[in-house]
C-alpha cells in the first residue's frame, strides 16, 4: 500500500483484521463526481463534466467492485464516454500491474508499470491501498473516484441526455428498498465471501460462512416467485451487485474462500438470475473467468503453490453460450 505517497510492501491484499480476526475493508479515498454540468456531486469537488472521450476506467476483471462499474458502463451504453484499461489479474508485491497477462493492457496515458503510480500522480502524499476501480479524468489528468458504488451511480445519471436512453439502475420510487437490500447483500454476500476467505480465526470464518449462506437462502426465497430481477421487473444496481459475486462463486469463492456449504448452482432461482444477467447485452464481455481464477488463486496467503483449478466446466459453458448469442 501507499504511505504518504511511498509504496510499502505490506501488500497482502485486503487483509486488515479487527481484534477478533475479522477481515476489514478499507474506505475509498477519492470521491469526486462526474455531473451533467460539472458541478460537485454528493461528495468531493466539482469540475468533472460529462463529456465524450474524457474519462478512463482502470479495472481488473478479477475484482467484483471493478466489474460492477464495467457492467454499469455497458448497461448504460457509455462506451463512447468511458474508455477502459484492464490490469494484470495477479496482485503482486507492488499491487496491480499493467500488462504481462493475456488481455491485460499497458497504461495508455502515462506508461505506468503499476496502478499505484496513478494514485501518487493524483495525490503525491496519498496513503491507502491502490485499489481498482479507478475512474480517471484524461482532461485534467486526475483521479475522479475510486469507489465503485459512486461510479455505478454516476454512470447511471451523469450522462443523461448525451448517451443513448437506458433504464435507470436506481429508480427513485424504490430507492429505499435498494439501499436496504444493498447494505445487507454487501455485508453478507459481496463482502461476506471475503470475510470467510480472509478470516484469521475459525470463529470469524464460521460467522462469515453462516452469513453468506443465510443471505443466499434469503435471495433465493425472494427470486423464487418468478420475478426476473431482485426488486421485480426492473433491472437495478442490486442485480449488478448480486451478479458480481454470483458469477465468481463456483469459480473462485467455493474453493479458495471455503464458502462450500453449497455451490451457487444448488440455488435454482439465484443461478437463473446469474444466467439472465450474463445474457444481457454486453454483460458477458465484462466477465473473464481466466482472469478471475488467475487473480484469486494467485493470492499467496490462501494458495501458496498458486495452482489454478481447471473448472468449473459449467461456468465456461454458460459464458460461451452468452458470448455466442
Ligand atoms: N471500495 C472499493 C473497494 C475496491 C477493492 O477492494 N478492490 C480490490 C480488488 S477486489 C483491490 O483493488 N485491492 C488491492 C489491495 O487491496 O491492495 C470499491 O468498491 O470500489
Amino acid at each position: 500500500m501507499l504511505v504518504d505517497g511511498t509504496w510499502t510492501e505490506d501488500w497482502q491484499p485486503v487483509q486488515k483484521s479487527d481484534d477478533k480476526g475479522r477481515f476489514v475493508r478499507q474506505v475509498s479515498g477519492f470521491r469526486n463526481w462526474i455531473t451533467p454540468d460539472g458541478s460537485a456531486g454528493p461528495t468531493g469537488q466539482g469540475g468533472y463534466k460529462a463529456e465524450a472521450g474524457r474519462y478512463r476506467l482502470y479495472v481488473a476483471y478479477i475484482c467484483p467492485w471493478a466489474s460492477r462499474t464495467l457492467m454499469a458502463r455497458k448497461l448504460k451504453k457509455l462506451e463512447a464516454f468511458i474508455e477502459v484499461t484492464v490490469v494484470n489479474p495477479r496482485l503482486g508485491d507492488q499491487g496491480w500491474e499493467f500488462g504481462g497477462f493475456q488481455r491485460a493492457e499497458a497504461d495508455p496515458l502515462h506508461g505506468a508499470t503499476y496502478l499505484h503510480e496513478l494514485y501518487t500522480r493524483a495525490d503525491p502524499q496519498y496513503t491507502g491501498r491502490a485499489t481498482v476501480p479507478v475512474l480517471w479524468d484524461m482532461k485534467t489528468d486526475s483521479l475522479v473516484n475510486n469507489e465503485s458504488a459512486d461510479i455505478v451511480r454516476m454512470f447511471d445519471a451523469a450522462f443523461e441526455g448525451l448517451a443513448p436512453e437506458t433504464p435507470c439502475l436506481r429508480p427513485e420510487d424504490i430507492e429505499t428498498e435498494i439501499s436496504k437490500a444493498s447494505a445487507r447483500i454487501y455485508d453478507a454476500y459481496n463482502n461476506g465471501v471475503y470475510k470467510a476467505g480472509f478470516a484469521s480465526s475459525q470463529a470469524a470464518y464460521d460467522e462469515a460462512v453462516a452469513g453468506v449462506f443465510a443471505e443466499m437462502d434469503r435471495m433465493e426465497a425472494v427470486l423464487s416467485d418468478g420475478r426476473p430481477w431482485f426488486h421485480g421487473d426492473r433491472l437495478t444496481e442490486t442485480d449488478i451487485r448480486i451478479f458480481v459475486t454470483s458469477i465468481r462463486f463456483d469459480v473462485a469463492y467455493h474453493g479458495l474462500f471455503k464458502t462450500n456449504l453449497k455451490m451457487l448452482r444448488d440455488y435454482p432461482a439465484l443461478y437463473a438470475h446469474m444466467v439472465r444477467m450474463l445474457n444481457q447485452p454486453g454483460v458477458a464481455g465484462t466477465v473473464d473467468l481466466d482472469h478471475i481464477k488467475a487473480g484469486y488463486y494467485a493470492i499467496k496467503r490462501l494458495n501458496p503453490p498458486r495452482i489454478v483449478p481447471k473448472g468449473p466446466e459449467d461456468s465456461y459453458r454458460l459464458l460461451a453460450e452468452a458470448r455466442g448469442r
